[in-house]
């Protein structure tokens, strides 16, 4: 599919993005090993999530929909053999999560991905889960996994990732002894907040661990909105004159607010409105206006966890930006959906943009009045949804081709967009 999007003047208006992405792929899972029956409410019904739950239903969860946003969950006493293959499509963190529950039970199991998520590096996991006494084959997918009984480990991660972190928490809670894992800087802790809200005991001083044969039990969740995806709109606000967008039922986990330290080094003007909690998850309403002009960023260290996703959307703010903002240790965009650095940079350069790039990163000098182009999203939804934001703010507009991945994370991404832009 090729999206075409048109420059406008202005974003005026509300918005309740949708559901979190990391959250809904957790209750799922959690809901799959509870102790009781789980209610979850609003999740985000984007392919990558229903990835997920199409998985565990084949694992044995039961499920029924009550109404279009809330769906019943009751765990299977045992987890059974799938018929085939598990399908993973373009989700990292479906299978690297899963294979984390899987090692601790007595299955003989294979998981599949699309040609993208083919291409990632699974070996991250699969080691760690060797460690542990499970049978791993493959450090690429298709990966066969025989689960069996593990022995609770002390693992150091190379790299600060939520994926390693919850594979590694979730087989520690079926295996013997106490599971630690440490590393390198805080990574998003949904997992841990959610081990902690339903129930199970968990440590963290400087390494997160918990005790094997521990089990969640049953909750109800109404999932808060995901802020990667409000990253879109915000940075369109932040981008476009006079805009105004309130943002409603957002996920505020701290571990995920990195945006919020770049829009304001930027000089973006923003308020947090009304903060509540939603299964240990902060949620607020945000409200964000265009400044008069944009202050340049620099993103390196801690806070790259803190904004992984958001940053091909944050490189085309930095196009905007009076100066040279500078992306650093954020080598692991190179081993997302597709080497995000590469495609950024492409992109970026091909609507008129200075770019500079690294083994690590990006150094983007603004600001320019990007011109229109063909850009090619290549099958990764942040892609087609960064250029499309870009599009917005170019003398022209953009073609985006295989933007249809778009539905991975953000069902309803343009609707949103043609109902709050005034042109
Ligand atoms: O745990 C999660 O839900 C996620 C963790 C991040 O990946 P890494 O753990 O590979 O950094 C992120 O990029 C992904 O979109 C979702
Ligand atoms: C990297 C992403 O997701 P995943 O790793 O789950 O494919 C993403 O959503 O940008």
């Amino acid at each position: 599919m090729t999206l075409e999007i048109s420059p406008v003047a202005t974003l005026q208006g509300d918005l309740r993005p949708p559901s979190d992405k990391s959250l809904t792929h957790r209750a799922y899972m959690f809901a799959s090993i509870a102790d009781g029956d789980s209610v979850v409410r609003m999740p985000l019904r984007g392919e990558d999530c229903e990835s997920t739950l199409h998985c565990l239903i084949q694992l044995g969860l039961r499920h029924e929909w009550m109404s279009p946003s809330e769906i019943r969950l009751v765990p299977p006493r045992e987890w059974q053999v799938p018929r085939g293959d598990l399908d993973c499509g373009n989700s990292g963190t479906t299978m690297r999560l899963m294979s984390g529950l899987l090692a601790s039970r007595p299955l003989d199991v294979t998981l599949v991905g699309d040609a993208s998520l083919s291409r990632r590096p699974m070996q991250r996991i699969a080691e760690p889960l060797r460690m542990m006494g499970a049978t791993v084959e493959g450090d690429t997918a298709p990966l066969h996994i025989v689960g069996g009984q593990l022995r609770g480990i002390d693992y150091v991660s190379p790299v600060a990732s939520a994926q390693i972190k919850s594979c590694v928490l979730l087989a520690g809670l079926g295996a013997e002894g106490v599971t630690s894992v440490r590393e390198p800087s805080p990574s998003r802790d949904h997992t841990e907040r959610m081990l902690r809200a339903t129930g199970v005991r968990i440590e963290q001083n400087g390494a997160v661990s918990l005790a094997g044969g521990q089990r969640p039990h049953g909750f109800e969740i109404t999932i808060p909105a995901d802020i990667s995806s409000a990253a879109f709109f915000l940075v369109a606000a932040a981008m476009l004159p006079q805009s105004s967008l309130a943002i409603h039922d957002l996920s505020m986990n701290p571990t995920r607010t990195g945006i919020l330290d770049v829009l304001r080094q930027c000089g973006v003007p923003y308020e947090l409105l009304g903060e509540r909690e939603e299964l240990g998850e902060p949620v607020s309403t945000l409200e964000i206006r265009a400044p008069k002009f944009l202050k340049p960023f620099e993103i390196s260290g801690s806070l790259v966890p803190r904004l992984i996703d958001e940053i091909p959307v944050l490189a085309v703010l930095a196009t905007q930006c009076e100066g040279t903002s500078v992306i650093r240790d954020a080598r692991e965009l190179r081993v997302k959906e597709t080497d995000r650095i590469e495609t950024v940079s492409t992109g970026l350069r091909a609507m008129g943009a200075e770019v500079e790039t690294f083994e690590d990163g990006l150094a983007i000098t603004g600001p320019t009045k990007l011109k229109a182009a063909q850009i090619d999203a290549a099958g990764d939804h942040r892609i087609g949804m960064a250029f499309a934001i870009a599009g917005l703010i170019s003398d022209g507009g953009v073609k985006i081709d295989n933007a249809e991945s778009i539905a991975t994370s953000y069902p309803g991404f343009t609707d949103d967009l043609m109902r709050l832009a005034i042109i």
